[in-house]
């Protein structure tokens, strides 16, 4: 279990990340999605012991990272596959990690067999690796400790299909197990396959959250009002499911019960369209406009389509 309460970062005026709270829980692949510089990292970082909060807590089994006596032991962490010492082999980095860790050695060559890594490419050094292989160490090295908790920012990166998939299957089984897995990605459709939950971040502050199917059903119809506090008031007041999404919000009423509704309270809409099928990126793509530091709207995002 990850839990996440009240987190803030500020880096000077930069609220990198603003008051987010969420849980990953085992058994369940929780993804954790947000455009380039939404605070993604950061937090994982936080989580892993690499930053101070400025205020709130990350905690994996109700420890801080910090406070947990053989980290690996409980939480396995790859934030950047490219960071590994280049100078050393795929083996020496798993046997230096496999001896700070107090593990017996045949958990070297166990975690290599686990991430699909021959023993000849293991005796290379990792300048030579690919990226999609430095992925696979980079896992192997998280998976050592057998820990019951897995940190991933950006996992399929750089993997091929086949490595795609191999990574899902993995951290399928892993949750399966009974494991928790917490992993970010700009692949939304590669993490619409694979996420039980979602956490949507934009400009360091949560704009989603909950299971994955719940969020898809729940994003039928976008509504856009001049008060869209009034609009939420009067949908939810209705019955229904309301996620704020700028000055639009997003609501599992048809577009006729909405319009209606808006109608009923006086309210005047601006823009009232059906969001039925849209899938995760356009969700993502409507959720984090109007908060995206960089320009999302505007920019291609990768959709996992080569997964
Ligand atoms: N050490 C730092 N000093 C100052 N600002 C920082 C620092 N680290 C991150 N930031 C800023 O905090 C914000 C969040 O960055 P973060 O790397 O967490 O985002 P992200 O969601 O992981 O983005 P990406 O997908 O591009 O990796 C960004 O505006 C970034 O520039």
């Amino acid at each position: 279990m990850i839990t996440i309460t009240s987190l803030t970062k500020r880096y000077g005026r930069l609220a990198a990340v603003d008051d987010v709270s969420f849980t990953a829980s085992p058994g369940r692949v929780t993804g954790f999605l947000g455009p380039n510089g939404a605070g993604k990292s950061t937090t994982l970082r936080i989580l892993a012991g690499l930053a101070t909060a400025t205020s709130g807590s990350a905690t994996v089994l109700g420890h801080r990272y910090a406070d947990l006596p053989n980290p690996g032991l409980e939480i396995g962490v790859l934030l950047d596959a490219s960071a590994q010492h280049g100078g050393r082999t795929g083996r020496e980095t798993l046997v230096l990690a496999q001896r700070t860790m107090g593990l017996p050695a045949a958990r070297v060559d166990e975690s290599l067999e686990l991430v699909g890594l021959t023993r000849a490419e293991s005796r290379r050094r990792v300048r030579d690796y690919s990226l999609g292989m430095r992925q696979r160490l980079g896992i192997a090295t998280a998976l050592l400790g057998d820990p019951r908790v897995l940190v991933l920012d950006e996992p399929a990166n750089g993997l091929d299909p086949a490595g795609i998939r191999w990574m899902r299957d993995l951290l399928r089984g892993f949750a399966d197990d009974g494991g928790t897995v917490l992993l970010s990605s700009h692949l939304l459709a590669e993490v619409e396959m694979i996420a039980d939950d979602i956490v949507m971040i934009g400009s360091g502050r949560v704009v989603a959250q909950g299971p994955t199917t719940d969020l898809l059903a729940g994003a039928r119809t976008l509504v856009r009002a001049d008060d869209v506090v009034a609009l939420g008031a009067a949908l939810a007041g209705a019955g229904h499911h309301v996620t704020p999404s700028g000055d639009a919000v997003l609501t599992d009423a048809g577009p006729g019960t909405a319009g209606r509704l808006a109608f009923g309270a006086g309210l005047a809409v601006t823009e009232l369209r059906t969001a039925d099928g849209a899938g995760l990126e356009d969700m993502f793509l409507e959720l984090t406009a109007a908060t995206a530091r960089e320009a999302v709207g505007s920019a291609p995002i990768p959709t996992g389509a080569s997964a």
